[in-house]
C-alpha cells in the first residue's frame, strides 16, 4: 500500500511511524512495546485479522515491500535538524522505508517538524496530532485553529463493540453493570442474518430507555478462534462488521440513539461508512487518542471511535459520563 501510494506521489521516501507515547506505544530499536511490552506479548499476538507476532518492525516491514527499509534509531533524532539529516542519509542511500524509533511526545514533535515536507508519511494518530503545528510552522496551512468543544447533541446512547483486543474485553466487561447488554451469537448471524437482526431490534425497543445500550460480538482468543474455524476469519470479520453497520443505520434512523461509541479500528470504518459519515469535527479526548467528535454527513451524532487497546477499563462509562 505504502509502495503504491509512493508510487502515486512520486515519493522517493517515507517513514514509519506508529509509537505514540501518551498513549503508551513506543519503538525502541525498531521494535514496538505496548506500556512496556513487546507487542506480540501485548495480547495483540491474538489479534482476530491481524495477529502481530513480530514486534521488530524492520522485520516486518521488510517481508512486504519491495525496496529497502532502514531504521531511525533513537539517538539520530536528538533535534529536528538531526532527525532531518539522518533521513537524508537515508535518502543518498536509496533507503525508501524509514522505521523510525521514538520513545517520547517530545519526539513525535521533533519528528513532525522534520518529515513535514514529506509528501507520504506512514504512522499513527500519535505523529498525526504533532503534524498540524509543524504544517502550520512551515506555511502549508493557515494558523486558524478551531476550538474543541464537546458535541451538543442528546438523545439514546450505543455502544458497539467488535473489537476483541484485552482492553476491549475489561471495557465491555465493567459495561454490562450500566448498559442493556446484547452479546451477538455469530454463528446465528451466518445462518439468518435478517431475522437475527429484527429479534436484537426488538430487544432494543423493548429496553430500558433510560440506560445506554450495549452490543457487541467482542470475545476472548479462545472464543474467536472457536467462531473462525467454522466460519473462516476473514468471513467472519466481514460478517460482524456488515452486520454491526446495519444495526448503527437501524438504530440512528427509527430508535433515536444520537450517541454513538465504536469499539475497533475495522469495526468503525464499517459503522461510519455504512452511516454515511463524511468527516468528523473533534472534540476534547476521553482518553491519550481518543476523542468525542460530532458527524459531518450523515446522521447529527456525537461519536467517539476507540481503537481496539486504548483506554482503561471505564473507558465507556467515563465517554458517556462525560456528555451527561
Ligand atoms: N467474536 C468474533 N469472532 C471472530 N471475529 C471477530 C469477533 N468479534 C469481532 N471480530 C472481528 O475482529 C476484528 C477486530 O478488529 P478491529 O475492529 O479493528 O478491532 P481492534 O481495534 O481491536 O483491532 C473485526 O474485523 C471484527 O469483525
Ligand atoms: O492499540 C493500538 O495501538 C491500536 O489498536 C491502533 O491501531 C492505534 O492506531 P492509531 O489510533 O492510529 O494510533
Amino acid at each position: 500500500m505504502a509502495e503504491a501510494m509512493m508510487d502515486a506521489l512520486d515519493a522517493e521516501q517515507t517513514i514509519f511511524c506508529p509509537a505514540f507515547p501518551r498513549a503508551g506505544r513506543t519503538v525502541y530499536q525498531g521494535h514496538l512495546f505496548v506500556d512496556g511490552t513487546l507487542l506480540n506479548e501485548s495480547g495483540m499476538q491474538n489479534h482476530p485479522l491481524n495477529p502481530m507476532q513480530d514486534a521488530n518492525l524492520v522485520r516486518f516491514l521488510a517481508r512486504q515491500v519491495t525496496r529497502p527499509v532502514g531504521l531511525l534509531r533513537y539517538h539520530d533524532l536528538a533535534d529536528a535538524s538531526s532527525a532531518g539529516g539522518s533521513l537524508q542519509t537515508h535518502r543518498r542511500d536509496g533507503i525508501a522505508h524509514g522505521v523510525i524509533d521514538c520513545v517520547d511526545d517530545s519526539q513525535l514533535q521533533t519528528i513532525a517538524a522534520a518529515v513535514s515536507d514529506m509528501p507520504l508519511l506512514t504512522g499513527g494518530s500519535g505523529l498525526a496530532r504533532y503534524l498540524g503545528d509543524a504544517y502550520r510552522k512551515s506555511g502549508l496551512i493557515e494558523t486558524h485553529r478551531a476550538s474543541s468543544e464537546l458535541p451538543a447533541i442528546s438523545g439514546r446512547s450505543l455502544i458497539l463493540s467488535g473489537s476483541c483486543s484485552q482492553a476491549t474485553n475489561q471495557q465491555v466487561a465493567k459495561a454490562k453493570s450500566f448498559c442493556s447488554t446484547w452479546q451477538l451469537d455469530v454463528l446465528e448471524i451466518a445462518r439468518d442474518p435478517g431475522t437475527y437482526q429484527r429479534r436484537l431490534l426488538a430487544w432494543a425497543e423493548a429496553s430500558d430507555a433510560n440506560r445506554p445500550l450495549l452490543i457487541y460480538s467482542t470475545d476472548d482468543p479462545e472464543g474467536v478462534r472457536s467462531v473462525q474455524q467454522t466460519l473462516g476469519a476473514n468471513e467472519a470479520a466481514e460478517l460482524i462488521e456488515s452486520f454491526l453497520g446495519k444495526v448503527a443505520v437501524e438504530l440512528t434512523t427509527d430508535f433515536g440513539v444520537r450517541r454513538l461509541i465504536v469499539a475497533g479500528g475495522e469495526t468503525s470504518g464499517a459503522v461510519v461508512r455504512d452511516l454515511g459519515i463524511r468527516a468528523l469535527k473533534i472534540g476534547p479526548e476521553i482518553c491519550a487518542g481518543v476523542p468525542w467528535t460530532q458527524s459531518i454527513g450523515g446522521p447529527p451524532l456525537a461519536i467517539a471511535l476507540k481503537s481496539g487497546n486504548f483506554g482503561d477499563e471505564n473507558f465507556f462509562h467515563t465517554a458517556l459520563e462525560m456528555l451527561a
